[in-house]
């Protein structure tokens, strides 16, 4: 039986929360680091690997040790611990990492069913920590590498009330698919490029925006949230203004002199369907305003590049 974690609690990373419909969060981008110790072949020292990271950045930072021998390290320097996908079956290792009390990132093997997954973080529970965050990092298939399962990430976080994150690698192709899938947070590779880290983040921000509605608790968290929503907006405007001078170039008389008050009027009604509480009223001069910008606009680009007469 998978113990669900308590509903409305979010699981924190040094002073990252992660879940319970907090913004989604970039691991291996601006919002945590992460490093591997299992990248040195057991033969380095955990406390100087995590200590010349620590040296470089001082906000959440999840170590993955190569044994249980590097926990002291870990609980010193670290924020969390990752249990990597090859890990997930020694029970040992789960055992003395869940007893840390650190926040525990639960990695899924490539070919651990999700009773096996679920099973590691109810482990963890069984010792004293609930601190516990789901990792889909995919399975094997005939494509050679790994491929997420969204559909499994999904259910996972349903049915554990756990928070889940999408493990992306070195590739944010499918960052925008991940949140949109409810993700609740990214995880890039340890070291990836800064355009890597920016595409996941822009994805999070932009359809994190677009499709989860949050509850911010103070007036940063609230302003932090209007932001996303007018990165959101922004993108959107520029495009609407792009597909208005389409309009422009097209019609027998565009800009000013061919403006269509009916059409903008059935536009202003639509969207007082999608914002009732907005309302036609007031999504009026907001409309006229945006509208207006994009004829200045266009007019602007018929100056600099005259089409034919
Ligand atoms: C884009 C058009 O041209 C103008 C601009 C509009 C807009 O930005 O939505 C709407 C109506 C017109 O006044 C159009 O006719 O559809």
């Amino acid at each position: 039986m998978s113990q669900a974690a308590r509903p409305g609690s979010a699981v924190r990373i040094g002073t990252l929360p992660v879940g319970d419909g907090m913004p989604v969060v970039v691991i291996g981008g601006d919002d945590a680091r992460w490093l591997s110790l299992r990248d040195h072949d057991g033969r380095a020292q955990a406390d100087e690997v995590i200590g010349e990271a620590r040296a470089g950045w001082a906000g959440p930072l999840l170590v993955e040790p190569f044994s249980a021998a590097d926990l002291g390290a870990v609980a010193e320097q670290a924020d969390g611990v990752v249990i990597g996908a090859a890990w997930m079956q020694d029970f040992r290792l789960v055992q003395a990492v869940a007893r840390t009390g650190l926040p525990v990132l639960v990695q899924r093997g490539p070919s651990a069913t999700q009773a096996e997954w679920l099973a590691i973080a109810d482990y963890c529970a069984a010792e004293g920590n609930d601190q516990v965050v789901l990792c889909e990092s995919g399975s094997r298939t005939h494509l050679g590498g790994a491929t997420l399962d969204l559909a499994l990430m999904r259910d996972a976080r349903e049915r554990s009330g756990r928070p889940v994150v999408a493990d992306l690698g070195d590739d944010p192709t499918l960052a925008a698919a991940a949140v949109a899938a409810g993700a609740d947070g990214l995880l890039l590779g340890p070291a990836v490029r800064p355009g890597v880290a920016a595409a996941a983040h822009e994805a999070a921000t932009v359809v994190g925006a677009l499709l989860r509605s949050e509850s911010p608790d103070g007036v940063a968290a609230a302003r932090a949230a209007i932001d996303r929503v007018d990165a959101a907006l922004a993108t959107l405007l520029e495009r609407r203004a792009g597909l208005a001078g389409t309009v422009q170039r097209l019609k027998p008389v565009g800009g000013f002199r061919g403006r269509d008050m009916d059409r903008e009027r059935l536009l202003v009604a639509a969207m007082a369907r999608r914002a009732p509480r907005l309302g036609e009223a007031r999504l009026g001069p907001v409309m006229n305003a945006v509208i207006e910008a994009g004829l200045h606009l266009a007019e602007e680009d018929r100056e600099v590049a005259p089409g034919p007469a």
